[in-house]
């Protein structure tokens, strides 16, 4: 497939991009780009990289490897894209000295907004394809884009997968088993109104109780641990790993023939789980070209009552930009 990364440069697009050569050395990467220094470094080394990953020196015969170009993000199109991911963002001022800490996505909307509205300027040039927004905060901003697109609500979601990733390691470590035993589907916010289904987990098959206060503090680690991490590695270096990875997992779904297990994603709501006119992440299955069907999970007490307030505080946010 051929992705376009908006923000290609980006820790995380260029993560993602390096992830989508290694996996499949068919694919093509275009890094759509406002430091083109920095994308030109990138497709230039992600090129070279790419001869590696190909098995180079290939015969004639084989099928060519993918391409890995770079360009501003205003020439997107003149290209021929399968699916694009959006991680461009307005860096965070240097003194800001809550910028590596909770409350860091939210604090991100107001410089944000006018950024992704250039961006959607951009995509206008090109019929819908699916995009994936990672910038932050994701469930506002990904609502923003996809109001200013006007595209069918298949091809427009926010990626918040890390926390999936991190409520089935902290899950894990409770239980002694390897993480990937673990299923606890995360919707909800991206960030502090997250919701683990912990109706729905099961470690290595099997239902798992958790009393209240389980609940409160596995909440409360997945909450600290991207800025822990960014605390001990460097506040530029975002979660690239978890992210790049997760990124990977929804596009090769978005590329695959039939539709995919339930994953949960950023997506706008029209009356499910009883919400409309934002964006929270929900079950979805993907298939090739976009999201196939929404589906909406029974939810205990709690997971209902921290999705409503996802949902009022998303909404809140949504009012006051678009009214
Ligand atoms: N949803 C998630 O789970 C998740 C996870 C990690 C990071 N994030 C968010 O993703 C975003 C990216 O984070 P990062 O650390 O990778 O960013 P970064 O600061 O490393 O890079 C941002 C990039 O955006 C580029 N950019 C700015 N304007 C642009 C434009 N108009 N077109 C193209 N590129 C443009 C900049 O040149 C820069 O290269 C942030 O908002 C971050 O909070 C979200
Ligand atoms: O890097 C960040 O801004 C946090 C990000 O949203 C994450 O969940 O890792």
């Amino acid at each position: 497939m051929h992705v376009g990364i908006i923000g290609g440069a980006s820790t995380i697009g260029s993560t993602l991009a390096y992830g989508l050569v290694c996996d499949d050395p068919h694919n093509s990467v275009t890094l759509f780009e406002a430091a083109l220094d920095a994308a030109w470094g990138h497709a230039t080394d992600l090129r070279h990289a790419s001869y590696h990953l190909a098995g180079g020196p290939r015969s004639a015969a084989e099928a060519a490897p993918g391409e890995v170009t770079y360009a501003p993000t205003e020439d997107i199109g003149e290209y021929d894209l399968d699916a694009v991911v959006v991680t461009a963002r307005v860096p965070p001022s240097a003194d800001d000295t809550q910028r590596g800490s909770r409350g860091a996505r939210t604090r991100e909307l107001d410089a944000n907004l006018p950024l992704i509205d250039g961006i959607a300027d951009s995509l206008d040039a090109i019929d819908p394809v699916p995009t994936v927004v990672v910038t932050n905060p994701v469930d506002r901003i990904v609502y923003r884009l996809w109001s200013r697109l006007g595209w069918p609500r298949s091809k427009v979601m926010g990626f918040s997968l890390a926390e999936t990733a991190r409520v089935a390691d902290a899950i894990a470590r409770r239980h002694g088993v390897h993480p990937t035993r673990v299923s606890c589907p995360t919707m909800g916010e991206h960030g502090e109104r997250v919701v683990p289904v912990f109706s729905r987990a099961t470690v290595a098959g099997e239902a798992v109780p958790f009393t209240p206060a389980e609940r409160d503090e596995i909440v409360d680690e997945v909450l600290e641990i991207p800025f822990e991490i960014a605390e001990k590695r460097g506040i530029a270096d975002s979660s690239r790993w978890v992210s790049g990875a997760g990124l990977l997992r929804v596009l090769r779904g978005l590329s695959s023939p039939g539709a995919t297990d339930p994953l949960c994603l950023s997506v706008p709501l029209d009356g499910e789980y009883g919400f409309t006119d934002a964006c929270l992440s929900v079950p979805v299955t993907l298939a090739e070209g976009g999201i196939d069907r929404t589906i909406e999970w029974d939810l205990d007490e709690w997971e209902s009552a921290r999705l409503r307030e996802a949902y009022d505080a998303v909404r809140e946010d949504v009012r006051r930009f678009e009214d």
